[in-house]
C-alpha cells in the first residue's frame, strides 16, 4: 500500500526547545528536520514534508500570525498529493491557534495540533511520541471532517472543546465538558463518539483589539469602561458560574450598550455552558436584556478568538449574536 504524504509544520513550542546553558532555561532552538530525526520509525508509516514556519514559544505568537499559519495550511492542504497537515506549537497558546484553524479552515482533509510538555534536554520529552501519534492521527481516513484536532499523550480532542488543564502533566489537554472525541491505541486512532457542530467563520480579517476581563468577586467596572475608552471593539467577560456577574460591574455593561460594544459573556468555571438561568441584578437574564451575547461553553482565551473573527467579518451586533448563540441556544 502506497504511503500517505504528510506535511507537518513546526511553529516553536516546547517541543522545539532545548535548554540554554547560558541561562539554564529552555528556549525555541530545533529545526523541524533536528525534531524529525526524533521520531524513529516514523517513515515507516508516512512519507513527511517538514515546514519551518517560525521558532517561538506559544506566549510569543499573535493573532496575525495565526492568519499567516491559516493562509499556508490552506496552501499546503490543498496539494494533491498531501493527506493531511500536522503543526506543532507551543502548548502555552496551542488552543486558541487550533481554534482559530478550525473556525477559519475550510477542509475535509485533518489537520491536528500538536506540542510537548518536556522539551529535548529533559528526561522524558514527550515530543517524538506526540509527534507520531498526530501522524497517526493524520493517516486515519477516520480523522476526516472533524475539523481542526489536537493530539497529545495519546488523546484526541477536538480544538474547539479542548483546553489546556495543567501547567505541566503530559495529560494536560482536556475536553472538560464532552471527554476526547477519541485515542491513539498501537498507532491506530480509536474514535469514542463523532462531532455533531462544527462551525465556520467566513472571514480573512482578524481584529486584535478584543480584550478578555475576569470577574472576581466585589469588582467594579473600572477594567470594562477602560477597555472600552482605549477603543477595544469588543470584551469577553468570564463571568461566575452560569453567566453572572457583580452588580457593581453593571455600569460598565450599559457603557458597552451605548458605545455598541459587543459582550460575550463565558463562565469562569472550567466546563459547563452560560445560561440566562438566574434573574437577580447582575446576572444572565439581565445581562442579555442589556445585550450580552452568550458564549456557550468557550473558555474566555478561546471565546475571545471566536470575537475577533466575528469582528473581522462584521460590526453588526446581531450577526456576531448570532455567531455565538445559533444553533446553541
Ligand atoms: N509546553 C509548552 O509548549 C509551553 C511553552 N511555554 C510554550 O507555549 O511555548
Amino acid at each position: 500500500m502506497n504511503k500517505k504524504k504528510v506535511a507537518i509544520i513546526f511553529t516553536g513550542g516546547t517541543i522545539s526547545m532545548t535548554v540554554d546553558p547560558r541561562i539554564g532555561a529552555a528556549i525555541p532552538s530545533l529545526s523541524g528536520e533536528q525534531i524529525m530525526s526524533m521520531v524513529t520509525n516514523i517513515d515507516t508509516i508516512a512519507d513527511i514534508e517538514v515546514v519551518n514556519f517560525a521558532e517561538i514559544p506559544g506566549p510569543h505568537m499573535t493573532p496575525q500570525k495565526m492568519m499567516e499559519l491559516k493562509n499556508l495550511v490552506n496552501d499546503i492542504i490543498n496539494k494533491d498529493d498531501i493527506s493531511g497537515v500536522v503543526i506543532t506549537h507551543g502548548t502555552d497558546t496551542l488552543e486558541e491557534t487550533a481554534y482559530f484553524l478550525d473556525l477559519t479552515l475550510y477542509t475535509q482533509k485533518p489537520v491536528v495540533v500538536v506540542g510537548a510538555m518536556r522539551n529535548s534536554s529533559e528526561l522524558g520529552y514527550d515530543g517524538p511520541s506526540n509527534l507520531a501519534a498526530a501522524v497517526c492521527t493524520v493517516i486515519s481516513d477516520k480523522a476526516q471532517n472533524k475539523g481542526v484536532l489536537v493530539v497529545m499523550n495519546n488523546e484526541v480532542n477536538l480544538a474547539s472543546e479542548v483546553t489546556k488543564t495543567n501547567t505541566l502533566s503530559l495529560d494536560t489537554f482536556k475536553s472538560l465538558t464532552y471527554g476526547p472525541l477519541g485515542i491513539i491505541d498501537n498507532n491506530v486512532l480509536i474514535l469514542h463518539r463523532d462531532i455533531i457542530r462544527r462551525q465556520h467563520i467566513h472571514t480573512h480579517k482578524i481584529e486584535e483589539n478584543v480584550d478578555l476581563i475576569k470577574v472576581g468577586v466585589g469588582m467594579n467596572s473600572k477594567f470594562i469602561k477602560f477597555s472600552i475608552d482605549s477603543g477595544a471593539k469588543g470584551i469577553v467577560i468570564e463571568a461566575m458560574g452560569r453567566g453572572n456577574i457583580p452588580p457593581t460591574m453593571l455600569d460598565g455593561i450599559k457603557y458597552a450598550k451605548e458605545k455598541n460594544v459587543p459582550i460575550v459573556i463565558v463562565s469562569r468555571c472550567h466546563s459547563g455552558r452560560v445560561l440566562d438561568t438566574y434573574g437577580y441584578e447582575g446576572a444572565g437574564r439581565n445581562l442579555i436584556d442589556l445585550g450580552c451575547i452568550l458564549g456557550g461553553d468557550l473558555p474566555g482565551q478561546k471565546a475571545r478568538i471566536k470575537l475577533m473573527l466575528a469582528l473581522g467579518k462584521t460590526n453588526d451586533i446581531n450577526e456576531i449574536k448570532k455567531i455565538f448563540e445559533e444553533g446553541i441556544y
